[in-house]
């Protein structure tokens, strides 16, 4: 199966399981892989043929920043199922990722996989 990584994807959104964290948009980071139903694309050169990465990432953005999630599970979940409805992959992985959220912690985040990898 063919693959769209989407790597160091910033996006705003309401996360966290604190009350601070229920007011106050916070910057995730998403790395993402999408498989592509078909292989078209590599012959055809048409996007028509593919998933459009540039259509996922602003349909990712508009949706988080309309919605609130308390666990990071939680939001890497509602992404990969986007992903897969909305745009027709068979198999997504989704790591999402708070920057600086603990402390003497850099990065901090949850990858789950979902669909079948063919
Ligand atoms: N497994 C998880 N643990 C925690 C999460 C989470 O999303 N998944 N979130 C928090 C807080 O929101 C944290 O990011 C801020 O201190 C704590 N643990």
């Amino acid at each position: 199966m063919d693959i769209i990584y989407l790597h160091e994807v910033r996006a705003r959104t309401l996360i966290g399981w604190y009350d601070w964290e229920r007011v106050a948009p916070q910057v995730v980071e998403l790395d993402l892989e999408i498989g592509i139903p078909s292989a078209r694309a590599c012959a055809s050169d048409d996007l028509v043929d593919t998933i459009d990465y540039d259509a996922v990432v602003k349909h990712i953005r508009k949706v988080l920043e309309e919605r609130h999630f308390l666990l990071l599970e939680a939001l890497a979940e509602h992404i990969a199922q986007l992903i897969m409805q909305d745009f027709g992959a068979p198999w997504a992985k989704v790591s999402v990722t708070k920057l600086g959220i603990l402390h003497e912690v850099g990065r901090v985040g949850v990858t789950i996989e979902r669909g079948h990898r063919a």
